[in-house]
């Protein structure tokens, strides 16, 4: 990992490092682009053809395989699970269900004037699409954390797809009770959940993380399909000045040996705890290829001039995961996808059993939002009912506003109701 002052003779060095680093989520899914917009273009065009073609393509798909998955072989693998799997998943499930239920909107009503009923209903959507990566690492923890809140929140019809799927990823669709799984990856996967084929009807939302094919494919599928969020390469930040050296740099190699696109930063005022970390993740990562890829890349250490500016150089990077020192240090964090906080609270609890969602935001949208939750399963409808002296009371009122717009049609709407 590369260490740099934020101070001194290094300040205009560090600060284009960072611009780079902040410039990275508006610009990472470019370069793939054009690619996937041929994908998602053909499978738009020749629906289950095209899929079929780059699933074979990509992802070795056998001819005689069929793209959905049998329920009995999700079933099958769920009975071949080693027993301590078993019991890691159903425990894991347990808390993501439960933190997924404590997250639940309220349905409400509240009564602004005499007469005058207002409130919200909470509704699922309707088909929602779930991809589960599967390229590099098979992800069945990310089937538990799409597929549970889409059930906490009642949606109906769950749609799974995910790459060339193994025996633990099938097993986990077979706990969480999904019963449409397609062995499709990437673009066309995304492709086929957001306009549908002859064989898949379209979903209302797609939700799920993946590298930068499938994220630059929910950016372009957008505008005719509901997505959570940019979901791309894996962010980890580590914001301490007192935190462990191996602890730090474990969790660091942990998150970028996602994928080589990953982005690992430590951000400390402790220039001896800054050496040590990155002695240790030099160390760690000369086992681990992938992670060594991307801390070579792009890892960073900035030995930041006072806490204020640590802090301040977190919330503009606005990471993935975060980790800080104290719980105070909460009070700091405005912009992150999921805090950790302490050196006992690895982030890899995070991404299995914890219970709070893994699919978390990248590419700075943690300025906007924070991880998936059951708010990306359902709308919250709003409702009003007037009674005829609730209508005398705020009728006037609306009139007012209307005929100030211009609006004739919307004043009058309320003033024959209000004639005796
Ligand atoms: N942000 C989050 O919440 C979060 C959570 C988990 C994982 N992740 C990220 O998800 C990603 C998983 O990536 P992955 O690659 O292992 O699996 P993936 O399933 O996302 O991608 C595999 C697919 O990429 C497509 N692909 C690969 N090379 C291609 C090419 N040259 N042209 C067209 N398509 C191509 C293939 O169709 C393949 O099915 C990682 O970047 C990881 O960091 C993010
Ligand atoms: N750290 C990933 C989110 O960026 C989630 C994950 C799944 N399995 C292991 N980790
Ligand atoms: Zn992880």
């Amino acid at each position: 990992m590369k260490l740099i002052r934020t101070f001194g003779k290094s300040a205009a060095e560090a600060t284009a490092v960072i611009q780079e680093i902040a410039a990275r989520g508006a610009t990472s899914t470019a370069s793939v682009a054009p690619a996937v917009k041929k994908i998602v273009t053909d499978v738009k065009r020749k629906g289950d053809k095209a899929v079929r073609e780059y699933a074979e393509q990509f992802d070795g798909l056998q001819p005689e395989q069929d793209i959905l998955v049998d329920p009995s072989e999700m079933e099958a693998a769920w009975n071949a699970l080693p027993k301590h799997l078993k019991a890691a998943m159903k425990e894991a499930a347990a808390n993501i269900h439960a933190f997924a239920e404590a997250q639940m909107p309220e349905e409400w009503i509240i009564e602004p004037a005499t007469g005058v009923r207002t409130g919200q209903v909470v509704r699922p959507l309707d088909a929602v699409g779930c991809y589960v990566p599967g390229g590099r690492y098979p992800l069945p923890s990310t089937l538990l954390m799409t597929t549970l809140p889409a059930q906490v929140a009642g949606v109906e019809r769950i749609v799974v797809c995910s790459p060339k799927p193994g025996q633990e990823t099938l097993a986990a669709a077979h706990l969480c009770g999904v019963s449409e799984f397609y062995r499709v990856g990437g673009a066309q996967a995304i492709a086929m959940m957001a306009y549908g084929t002859d064989s898949t009807p379209p979903v209302t939302r797609i939700v799920g993380p993946g590298n930068l094919y499938v994220t630059a494919a929910k950016q372009l599928v957008s505008q005719d399909c509901g997505i959570d969020m940019p979901a791309g390469p894996t962010e980890i930040v580590v914001t301490s000045d007192l935190g462990d050296a191996l602890g730090i740099a474990t969790d660091l190699v942990a998150q970028a040996e996602h994928d080589p696109e990953t982005l690992a930063i430590f951000i400390t005022t402790n220039e001896l705890l800054a050496k040590e970390v990155q002695k240790q993740a030099k160390a760690l990562a000369r086992k681990n290829k992938l992670a060594k890829q991307s801390l070579e890349a792009r890892g960073t250490i900035f030995i930041c001039e006072t806490p204020m500016e640590a802090q301040a150089l977190t919330n503009l990077l606005a990471p993935e995961h975060l980790t800080i020192d104290r719980p105070e240090d909460l009070q700091w964090v405005r912009n992150a996808g999921s805090v950790f906080i302490g050196p006992q609270s690895p982030q890899s609890m995070g991404d299995y059993v914890s219970g709070p969602n893994h699919v978390l935001p990248t590419g700075r949208t943690g300025r906007l939002r924070g991880g998936l939750s059951v708010m990306d399963f359902v709308k919250l409808i709003t409702v009003q009912q007037y009674t005829s002296r609730g209508l005398a009371k705020l009728g006037p009122h609306a009139i007012a506003m209307a005929e100030a717009e211009g609006l004739v049609g919307h004043a009058e709407s309320v003033r024959v109701r209000l004639k005796p």
